[in-house]
């Protein structure tokens, strides 16, 4: 049986910066429990998440950075996949000011994560438009599994919002990597189905880039004109280009963007001082 596609929902959201420069910010991967203090290989997520967040807002008031218009958290919000852990995202989001954004990971529970957060006052607008460019949030979870994917219903409204805004630069924000990073462990984890959201991006004649979150590293690769970026997560961090499992020495961290209205995207990956979370380097998985 054919089941009609979602329809695209667009909100609009003017740029606070006159020039029009749109500036985000995004957290990841915070892999939250119930318990604030739980251990999480050697790390307690909550407290490392707080760390990031204070020197976020700490960053805002050293330097007096340009507001945010907003933030994207981009999945495995949760690790066990309860109600109190969505609360504290919901708690941790409200110390920051700006609207923000989300999609589930792997690790999440959509159903109940949509109803925390809807309850908390976090929008579940999923293509945005600011300025020159247009944000499209697109839910790779397959449930059960590590790896993702785009089903026939995200890939209708990439397909969308590629039709009805061709002229604005594209954020694609999912939380599976489009693009190998170059650890094998984690790359068979990837977004299965890459090809079919490539396909449709290759006749984007505006900016595209694609960010995600799950790899728990930094990482800014070009393929085929499209730009795919990766960022920390507030917890533990993964080795790069590590072909078994292996956690890095740097510290949790987020990543902020300022889209400009010709195209352009600037960025920076953010992380705590160093040594301050230092994870179980033993550890040979979860
Ligand atoms: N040693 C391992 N080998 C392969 N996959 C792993 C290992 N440890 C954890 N994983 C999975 O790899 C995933 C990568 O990031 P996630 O946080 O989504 O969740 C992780 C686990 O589901
Ligand atoms: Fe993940």
């Amino acid at each position: 049986m054919n089941q009609t596609p979602p329809q695209l929902e667009t909100i609009e959201i003017a740029p606070q910066c006159p020039s029009g420069v749109v500036e985000l910010l995004q957290i990841t991967d915070t892999h939250l429990f119930a318990d604030k203090n739980a251990d999480f290989l050697g790390i307690a997520p909550w407290q490392s998440g707080l760390a990031v967040v204070d020197a976020i807002l700490e960053n805002e008031q050293l330097s007096g950075t340009q507001p945010h218009d907003f933030i994207l958290a981009t999945g495995d919000l949760s690790q066990d996949h309860s109600r109190e852990s969505y609360r504290h995202f919901s708690e941790l989001m409200g110390k920051l000011a700006p609207p923000v954004f989300w999609l589930p990971g792997n690790h999440d529970d959509a159903v109940l994560m949509q109803a925390e957060l809807d309850n908390a006052g976090i929008s579940n607008a999923k293509h945005l438009l600011c300025g020159q460019w247009q944000i499209l949030l697109l839910d790779t979870q397959l449930p059960g599994e590590t790896h993702g994917e785009l089903s026939a219903a995200q890939l209708s409204l990439l397909a969308q919002a590629l039709q009805q805004y061709p002229e604005h630069h594209l954020l694609l924000a999912v939380h599976h990597q489009g693009i190998p990073v170059g650890c094998a462990w984690l790359d068979q984890h990837n977004l299965r189905n890459a090809s079919a959201m490539k396909a449709l991006l290759a006749d984007h004649q505006a900016s595209t880039v694609v960010l995600c979150g799950h790899v728990h590293q930094g990482f800014d690769q070009g393929e085929q004109g499209v730009r795919y970026l990766a960022s920390p997560s507030t917890c533990i961090q993964f080795k790069p280009l590590s072909d078994e499992f292996a956690l890095d020495t740097m510290a949790p961290g987020w990543r902020a963007m300022s889209l400009y209205p010709d195209g352009r995207l600037s960025t920076q990956v953010w992380r705590l001082p160093p040594h301050f979370f230092t994870p179980d380097f033993s550890a040979t998985g979860y």
